[in-house]
């Protein structure tokens, strides 16, 4: 599980305890503690795996999305929501002065506020999914599958590449491949680092990713090396957007950490008609060959 996010909602976090503070120093005020005797347990059970569930949804929430106006509409209807559960458990081991039975008439009012805010925040959410699935046509073109996506490059990983590219295989349509290498990745992560290195990989696959049709597919098929299967597409077409693609990265200006410094890097591509009549284990070495041709020719 990777918390990262979590830090970047302290305001978030200090709302949800000051509310659910808020709720325990009510109860501390105003309530007398019932007789062990008096107490349903059942009840207790009940109401409190709600109220510890909902603690456990905004903690999902905040581990799971960047800050913005869903997520915080989220958070705030799923704390008011807390607050008149953690009220109902607190219920159960208390009763309350006649002066303070507003406390238990009052208690389900934020639960209802909460339910209307979260209906809110889930509609956004809906316009928000819209807006990422049209971005995401492109990286998930048949399906989703989170187990096959890499998640340095959120690209799929070679595994399905070969699905798709066996599929098209069986179904005789024609179809080209591009292999995409960086040039000496190596070199660029002992000078920059491995994180810059992840975030230039990055970068690269949102890159190519903008210069594909809504019906190609991109992947990360190794390391530094990424494939591309162009369904419907001749060898002149596959080797024009090679070239394209080419152009592209060699043109990103990436600034490394804080610098003002733009650094130019460049890969290499080689293209392939995909053969029914040949396997994808053999196409692909004929583009690492390729690719190892052209590595030898620049050095
Ligand atoms: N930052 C980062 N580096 C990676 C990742 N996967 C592989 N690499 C690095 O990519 C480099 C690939 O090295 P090589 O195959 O020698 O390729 P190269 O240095 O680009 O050399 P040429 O391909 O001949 O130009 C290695 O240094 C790996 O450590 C990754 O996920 N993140």
């Amino acid at each position: 599980m990777n918390f990262s996010l979590l830090f970047r909602h302290q305001g978030l976090l200090a709302f949800v305890v000051v509310i659910l503070t808020l709720a325990m120093t009510l109860c501390t005020l105003h309530g007398e503690l019932k007789p062990m005797t008096s107490i349903e347990w059942l009840d207790v059970v009940g109401e409190g795996s709600v109220c510890l569930l909902t603690l456990c949804w905004i903690f999902a929430v905040m581990i799971s999305r960047p800050p913005g106006q869903v997520t915080t509409l989220l958070v705030v209807g799923l704390t008011l929501f807390s607050f008149s559960a953690l009220l109902d458990v607190i219920d159960e081991f208390t009763h309350y002065s006649n002066a303070a039975t507003w406390l238990s008439l009052v208690e389900s009012i934020p639960a209802a506020v909460g339910m209307v805010v979260m209906s809110f925040a889930l509609y956004l959410w809906h316009q928000e999914q819209l807006a990422l699935n049209r971005q995401l046509q492109r990286r998930e073109l048949w399906y989703r599958s989170h187990e096959q996506i890499d998640v340095i490059t959120q690209l799929y990983r070679a595994d399905y590449w070969r699905d798709r590219a066996s599929t098209l295989q069986e179904q005789g349509v024609d179809a080209s491949v591009i292999v995409l290498d960086i040039n000496d990745f190596s070199e660029f992560n002992l000078r920059y680092g491995h994180q810059e290195g992840d975030r230039f990989l990055r970068e690269i696959s949102q890159l190519i990713v903008m210069n594909l049709r809504a019906v190609d597919l991109a992947c990360r098929y190794a390391g530094d090396r990424f494939v591309i299967l162009l369904p419907d597409t001749g060898m002149p077409e596959a080797r024009e957007l090679a070239d394209q693609l080419e152009r592209s990265i060699r043109n990103v200006a990436f600034k490394s950490g804080g610098q003002t410094t733009a650094i130019f890097h460049s890969v290499r591509s080689a293209c392939a008609r995909l053969s029914q009549h040949s396997t994808l284990a053999d196409l692909m070495s004929g583009l690492n060959r390729q690719l190892d041709e052209t590595s030898r020719q620049v050095a």
